[in-house]
This record gives structure tokens, C-alpha cells and sequence, in this order.
């Protein structure tokens, strides 16, 4: 027998490669954290002594969703910026209450509520761009998430940085004091072209080279915004962007609604990323990003909730089904975005824009053991033909019963381990207090 730590046992295993794939009555062993083995239930038994065993009879296992864009602090303004559009939702409502508040107590709670609602919902890596990436790496770390943060950079004083040199100093600086923890990692998070001038960009390509890491940006999310970039610069933003050396496999472009072909062709021949945030685009009525044309191009999409001012929940089952029908009703074809595409979508298509898909994404022996279960017990869950169709189509979060993040329990029974909610809710009932009264 060889020693493991954990022994998972599940009915159904959907371990997205090889693709489509689902697995009846299958174990995962967890050793040091990472993945040992998939195998039958039986074999697995017969050959892994495990610490723990873990039986999840009425359950699918999977790797674990991947938000591949969030401003995780931003649950401190869920619903303070309603029903509009995305300048006057920035200009008028959330760029204000940010000028007031935001600091490193303010970017720490929001992001460990953000942490809570994401890990009880199976979410456990997240691509995070904000104010204060310092106090998000605080507050991920305090609740065991993995998570990508943003160096972040955009031409306007802040309580954080007086200018974009100074936040890429800041950002530097944080990346230095984190680079030893497994959990996590950096990439550079210029806001939007609009926000960004000439000279940083370049300098934001020429860093991304130097540290190996990832450009996640905000990218042709509104029509207005693409207009007015037009008459500034003379050309759309996303060829402007290329001119200065940031459209290449470390892009991840966030939102990307209006893009026409050549673009689609450009981003596709650079192997560029998108963050596809169906709902947020549709709230801030930006629009409808081309999907079924990313795919057919062999874009490489992974799905975002985007903050939860804009969204206004940080739900990926959600923001999978969304994603899926609005493929579908988009491109007037049912086949595209099926349900096995949807859930890699959410899991491999993410890691795989991070960089990340040697580590998570996939339940893949020696990647890290981030895990999600799902009870498919439920009235409205049986009967399940296949599993993967239940998870895009069925399942919410609220069906999630157990999360792993590293082999570490960080959801069991559809509890959070180690997270105390009601001390989060005070601080969320202080927060409002705070803002309502400034
Ligand atoms: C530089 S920190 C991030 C910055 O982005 C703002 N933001 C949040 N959602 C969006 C969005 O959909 N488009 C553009 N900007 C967004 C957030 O409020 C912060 O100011
Ligand atoms: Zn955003």
C-alpha cells in the first residue's frame, strides 16, 4: 500500500482531460497537496492508505472553477451603482466612493468576503485586479484561496499610488514580498486602454517579458469607449495595444464585447486570451462578446464574474449557464458552447490564460488537488444522465458540498472551514455604515 494523505471517492468524476470525459466511481489521492492518482474506486483502495477518506456517493468531483477576472474588494459596493452604463456607472458612482474609501483595511475585508463567497461556490483560483493587491494577497491567503494579482496601472492619483510609475513600484514591491507562497501569483494589470497612456504600456509589455507573467486588461468592453479611443489615438484600441507590444499569448483581454474579424483573427494569431464576464456585460449593457467566433478562431476563453458592483455575484455556475445559452442564442447555433465546453471553459480555458495549466485546471496527476464537489441528490438534480450537462445547465452554487484548494478542505458539508462568516457580515454592516454616511 502507499501512503497518501487524502482519498477521494466519487460517484462521477468529470476531470476535463481527457476532454469529455466522465468517470464513474472513481478516487482521487492527494499527496503534499497535489494530485497522485485518478483511478476506479476499487484499484484506488486496494492501493492508497489514506489519512483521510473521503466518500462522496451522491456527488461529481472536478477540478476547481477559475474566476479569470475579479476586483474581489468591490462586494463593499454590491448594488451602490445600479442599472447603468459602464462611464457613468465608473465616472459618476464607483470611481467616487473609491476616492473615499478605498485603502488597505477597505481592499482586505471586501476581498476575504469576496474569498468566503467564491470558495462556498467552488470557485478556487481567481484572477483579481485592484487598489492594494498587498491586502487581497492578505486576505487570500487568510482564507486558503488560490489567486493571480494584478500589478495594476492607470493614470490617476489614488490613495495607493500618485502615478503609474508609482503603482508599478507598489505592485513590484508586493510581488517581491509573495513570490515564496504556493498560492500565489502575479501578473500585470494595466486598467484599459482608455485609462493608460502610450508610455506605460510599453513599459508593461517590456515587464511582462522580464517577469514571465500574464497582462490582464480591460479590452474593447463598450462601444463608446472604442469611439472615443478612435478619435484620441486614430485607431482602435486593440490595434493600438498591438503597436505597443502587449497583444500576444500573455494578453488576457477582459470583456473583449466589440471586436470585429480582424481583430478576432488578430487575437487568435497572437494565441491571446479572453475573459469572457457574460453577465457584467450584460448588467452594464455593454453587449455580447462574440464567443461561438472566438472559439471557431481557437481563441482560448475562460469565464469571469468581474466585480460584484457590475455582476452583482461573484457565481460562476451562473455565469456558466449564461455563457453557454448566450453562445447559443447569439450565434443562432445550439450546438456551440456545449456543456463539457462550458465547464473547460471554466476551469482549463482560465488556468490556461494564466499560465497556470501545468498546476490546476484539470484533475491531472501532479497538478495541484483544487477540487470542487457538487451534490447532484437533489429533486431538481435527478435524474443525471451526464454530469457535465447538470453542472453547466442545473447545478448552482448552492448544490457545491466540499471545495479543496492545495488538498486543503476549505468548503465541507457546505461549510466554509476556517472562515468566520459572521464576523465577515459585520464588517460588510460597517463598511455600508461607513460609505452611506460619507
Ligand atoms: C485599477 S483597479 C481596477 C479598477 O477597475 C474598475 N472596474 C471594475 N469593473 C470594471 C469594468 O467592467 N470596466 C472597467 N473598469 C472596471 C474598478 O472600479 C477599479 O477602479
Ligand atoms: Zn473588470
Amino acid at each position: 500500500m502507499q501512503n497518501v494523505d487524502t482519498l477521494i471517492v466519487a460517484a462521477q468524476v468529470l476531470p476535463i482531460e481527457p476532454e469529455g470525459v466522465v468517470l464513474t466511481d472513481h478516487a482521487v489521492a492527494i499527496s503534499g497537496g497535489k494530485i497522485v492518482a485518478l483511478a476506479p474506486a476499487a484499484q484506488a483502495l486496494a492501493t492508497y492508505s489514506a489519512k483521510s477518506v473521503v466518500r462522496l456517493d451522491r456527488h461529481v468531483l472536478m477540478p476547481g472553477l477559475v474566476n479569470l477576472h475579479c476586483h474581489a474588494a468591490m462586494t463593499l459596493m454590491r448594488g451602490l451603482a445600479d442599472d447603468l452604463p459602464l462611464m457613468a456607472w465608473l465616472q459618476d458612482r464607483v470611481w467616487p466612493v473609491e476616492g473615499k474609501h478605498v485603502g488597505d483595511d477597505f481592499v482586505h475585508d471586501g476581498s476575504l468576503i469576496a474569498a468566503a463567497e467564491m470558495l462556498r461556490g467552488g470557485i478556487t483560483c481567481v484572477n483579481d485586479m485592484y487598489f492594494f493587491p498587498g491586502a487581497t494577497a492578505r486576505a487570500m491567503l487568510r482564507a486558503g484561496m488560490r489567486a493571480t494579482l494584478g500589478i495594476i496601472a492607470i493614470e490617476f492619483p489614488s490613495a495607493y499610488a500618485a502615478d503609474a510609475a508609482g503603482y508599478l513600484a507598489k505592485g513590484l514591491a508586493t510581488r517581491e514580498a509573495y513570490l515564496g507562497e504556493s498560492t500565489l501569483s502575479f501578473c500585470l494589470a494595466p486598467h484599459a486602454p482608455y485609462t493608460v497612456g502610450d508610455e506605460t504600456l510599453r513599459k508593461i509589455a517590456t515587464l511582462a517579458e522580464e517577469l514571465d507573467v500574464p497582462i490582464h486588461m480591460h479590452v474593447h468592453e463598450t462601444r463608446d469607449e472604442i469611439a472615443q479611443e478612435v478619435e484620441r489615438h486614430k485607431v482602435r484600441p486593440l490595434w493600438r495595444l498591438r503597436g505597443l507590444g502587449l497583444v500576444s499569448p500573455r494578453l488576457i483581454a477582459v470583456h473583449a464585447v466589440h471586436l470585429d474579424d480582424s481583430e478576432l483573427d488578430l487575437l487568435a494569431r497572437e494565441g491571446a486570451s479572453v475573459a469572457h464576464c457574460p453577465a457584467s456585460n450584460l448588467k452594464l449593457a455593454s453587449g455580447i462578446a462574440p464567443v461561438a467566433a472566438m472559439l471557431a478562431r481557437g481563441i482560448n476563453v475562460g469565464v469571469g464574474t468581474d466585480g460584484a458592483a457590475s455582476n452583482n455575484r461573484l457565481d460562476l455556475f451562473s455565469e456558466m449557464r449564461l455563457a453557454s445559452l448566450l453562445a447559443k442564442g447569439a450565434s443562432g447555433e445550439a450546438r456551440v458552447l456545449d456543456a463539457h465546453a462550458t465547464l473547460r471553459m471554466a476551469t482549463l480555458g482560465g488556468a490556461r490564460a494564466l499560465g497556470l495549466d501545468n498546476a490546476i485546471g484539470s484533475l491531472l496527476p501532479g497538478k495541484w488537488a483544487d477540487l470542487t464537489a457538487v451534490e447532484l441528490s437533489s429533486l431538481e438534480t435527478l435524474p443525471c444522465f451526464d454530469a457535465a450537462s447538470h453542472i453547466a445547465y442545473v447545478a448552482g452554487r448552492e448544490h457545491v458540498s466540499h471545495v479543496w484548494v492545495g488538498g486543503e478542505a476549505r468548503v465541507t458539508e457546505g461549510e466554509l472551514i476556517g472562515i468566520d462568516v459572521a464576523t465577515l457580515k459585520e464588517k460588510a454592516l460597517w463598511w455600508k455604515q461607513r460609505i452611506v454616511q460619507a
